[in-house]
């Protein structure tokens, strides 16, 4: 008996044992299981998306359009291979930034050994890519007599790597060999503002199409600005650092580079005729610089000529008359022959001298630019659809396949900004 009940003792020890055992097992494969998913969806969190904040603060304000456009997220998804170039095994990803390295090799092949010359700019020569795979990139091969280090090249590309937005020529790649430094963006196929404002072999940009070229130069800064962590300021907004893509939607480039301007002497970063008055006299650049450029800029759309054709001038003159805000119409650019919507014009001007004004504390922040651009497109697409007539019907079936693009891009902006209320700055 006594034997009996302490075979059943045995039995129910190792039961428990057994019990406790696979109880134990059993936790561990669940936390395990767990901690595996949850690296799995914060790694394709930091592949889509990118840290943000409104205003400086740490807060959950999430910018309107914020996103990776498909070229930069395509690298991402194929990290560690060689997606862009196709055969080499050598790229590989540079930590949390999902930005590519690629061989020399690859880069000297796609360039057709650096002959695609695409452009000269301050940093050094700009080539067109083609990839094995038959995708188009740009190369920027930074000048050689640059004093930045390998340390403070990977250092840029990592930060340049985090930047992502559909209004930014976003970085794709990078090599650092043979003592040459190159970044590999995304190509901008229809080139820069500045050659369709003033090189004649482009058509005519129309006044719409102006319109949306400051809202999103405005939403790439105002990303920079407010989006990126840390924020970054541009130092060199102008229209040859504007690009325009397939479908003329524009995007800055030449963001977040160390600037080394051989060019100026003085040691005054920027170009003239850009750059913000008070920069220029307490060598303190701030956010407000870049929204003077901006402000310039702007005007530049509207009157279709530069700062070295006198453009500020001739604003300061109109300005005697305006006061700021309305009597804008004589600054237009001539070539748009009137056809341009009054209101539109006189309320992208007076932003524009807004930006301009002599004192920073006065110019807008780069979010506001954003509400009172949206808001002009806004109001007029309003317009259209409670006031089209059968002969405004008959005038846009006739219109042409770039002003239907752009209708459908004006559909976009509203859908993705509701929040573009009225704001007077
Ligand atoms: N991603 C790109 N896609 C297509 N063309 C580009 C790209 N990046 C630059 N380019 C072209 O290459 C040329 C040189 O550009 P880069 O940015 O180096 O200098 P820049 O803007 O002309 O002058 P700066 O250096 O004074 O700003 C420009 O004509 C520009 O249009």
């Amino acid at each position: 008996m006594k034997a009996k009940s302490s075979g059943l003792i045995i039995g129910i020890s190792i039961g428990v044992v057994i019990g406790v055992v696979l109880a134990i097992i059993g936790l561990l494969c669940f936390r395990l299981h767990r901690r595996r998913s949850q690296i799995g969806n914060s790694s394709s969190r930091r592949a889509s998306t990118v840290p943000m904040r409104a205003n400086g603060v740490d807060s959950c304000t999430v910018l309107s359009d914020s996103s990776i456009d498909t070229e930069s997220a395509r690298s991402s998804i194929h990290n560690g291979t060689s997606f862009w170039f196709g055969g080499s095994k050598k790229s590989h990803v540079v930590a949390a930034s999902g930005i590519l390295e690629y061989p020399y090799r690859d880069i000297q092949k796609a360039t057709s050994n650096f002959t695609s010359t695409i452009g000269q700019g301050a940093f050094g020569s700009v080539y067109k890519a083609q990839m094995g795979t038959g995708e188009t990139v740009a190369v920027k091969v930074l000048a050689t007599d640059s004093k930045q280090g390998e340390k403070e090249f990977h250092t840029e590309v990592s930060l340049l790597g985090r930047l992502h937005h559909r209004n930014l020529v976003n970085l794709v790649g990078y090599c650092a060999e043979k003592g040459q430094h190159m970044l590999i963006y995304v190509y901008m196929s229809k080139g820069s503002l500045s050659s369709h404002l003033y090189n004649e072999k482009h058509d005519l940009l129309s006044w719409s199409l102006r319109v949306q070229i400051a809202l999103d130069v405005a939403r790439g800064l105002e990303y920079l600005h407010d989006g990126a962590v840390p924020s970054v300021v541009h130092r060199d907004i102008k229209p040859s650092n504007i690009l325009l893509d397939q479908s003329m939607g524009a995007r800055v480039a030449d963001f977040g580079l160390s600037r080394e301007d051989s060019r100026n002497a003085s040691n005054i970063q920027g170009t003239f005729g850009y750059l913000d008055p008070e920069y220029i006299s307490s060598r303190s650049y701030t956010k407000k610089s870049d929204v003077y450029s901006f402000g310039v800029l702007l005007f530049e759309l509207i009157a279709g000529r530069n700062p070295q054709q006198g453009l500020l001038e001739h604003v300061e003159l109109a300005a005697l008359n305006t006061e700021g805000q309305v009597g804008w119409e004589e600054i237009a650019d001539s070539r748009l022959d009137g056809n341009f919507d009054e209101q539109e014009l006189n309320d992208m001007a007076a932003l524009a001298h807004k930006c301009i004004n002599r004192s920073p504390r006065k110019r807008p922040a780069m979010r506001d630019t954003v509400q009172v651009l949206s808001h002009i497109i806004k109001s007029r697409h309003n317009k259209k659809h409670y006031k089209r007539s059968p002969s405004d019907i008959a005038i846009t079936i006739g219109q042409s396949d770039r002003q239907s693009s752009m209708d459908s891009r004006h559909r976009r902006v509203e859908s993705l900004d509701s929040t573009a209320d009225s704001i007077d700055v």
